[in-house]
């Protein structure tokens, strides 16, 4: 489904991705993870034709990235979006939520109004948000709301590759397993594909099968999820990352 091969950008003359080649096939959930500062979120624009690769190609079901043509970047969004981590810029804050969750299938679906409201309501209702919410303006919503929002939104033109970029660092650890639990629940119901982009690697068991490790641009290594815990297998900077995440996270349950 989507396959990247021997991708690298450079920006302003400096390497920022080098040689990133991996698959994910229909369904399968791989987590990206590294460092701030390890080309993630460079990753995620790539792939959603935010920025063109430097060389080396993107393919989408055996489509190439779109460079030309409005047509074929319509197509590509119907078929792949992402969530960001919450900035409070995803949504726009001038129009009520109804509105903001109809705006996707404005623009990619043929529904009349009935059969628009009809599925913001449904998807509204899968991420677990009560129904009054939707008059208000996206300003309203808790941290944790507001990504439920993003996630509705993201899902409504039902898209085969959902990208997922540091979508609940933002989020208290309660909070975190919540919206954890909730792409879970989605995925299998949808047979979604993922592609979850983090910097902690407590997350992933459970979510995604495979983990790629991405250190200053570079890959490091690519494992199933299952492995991960294995520390005689695992590149020595994985281990460190997950002491790191583990340090972390015993931090926040004492103070909490
Ligand atoms: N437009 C740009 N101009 C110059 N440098 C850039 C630009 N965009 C990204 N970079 C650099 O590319 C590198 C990777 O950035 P990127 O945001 O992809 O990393 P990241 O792993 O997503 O980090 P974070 O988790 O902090 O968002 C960084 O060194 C960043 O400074």
């Amino acid at each position: 489904m989507l396959e990247i091969r021997r991708l690298y950008k450079e920006i302003h003359g400096s390497p920022i991705l080098e040689d990133i080649h991996f698959r994910i096939e229909d369904g399968e959930s791989l987590a990206i993870v590294g460092e701030s500062g390890s080309g993630k979120s460079t990753l995620a624009q790539l792939i959603m034709a935010l920025k063109q690769p430097t060389s080396g190609h993107i393919f989408f079901d055996g489509r190439p990235l779109p460079n030309k043509g409005i047509l074929s970047y319509r197509e590509w969004y119907r078929d792949i979006q992402i969530v960001f981590q919450n900035t409070g810029s995803t949504l726009n804050p001038s129009l009520s939520l109804f509105q903001c969750l109809e705006e996707p299938l404005i623009n990619f679906t043929r529904y009349n109004r009935a059969e628009r409201k009809h599925k913001v309501l449904e998807y509204w209702g899968k991420v677990g948000l009560n129904e009054n919410l939707l008059r208000n303006r996206p300003g309203k919503l808790s941290g944790g709301q507001y990504q439920r929002a993003c996630l509705a939104k993201a899902l409504l033109t039902r898209p085969k590759l959902l990208i997922c970029d540091e979508m609940v660092s933002n989020l208290d650890v309660l909070l975190q397993q919540q919206m954890i639990e909730l792409l879970i629940s989605i995925q299998k119901e949808q047979g979604l594909t993922l592609l979850f982009i983090t910097h902690d690697l407590t997350l992933l068991p459970g979510l995604c099968s495979n983990i790629m490790v991405l250190k200053e641009g570079k890959q490091v290594e690519l494992f199933s999820t299952s492995a991960l815990y294995d520390e005689a297998e695992r590149d020595p900077y994985t281990v460190t990352l997950l002491n790191s995440s583990k340090m972390f996270e015993t931090a926040w349950n004492q103070l909490t």
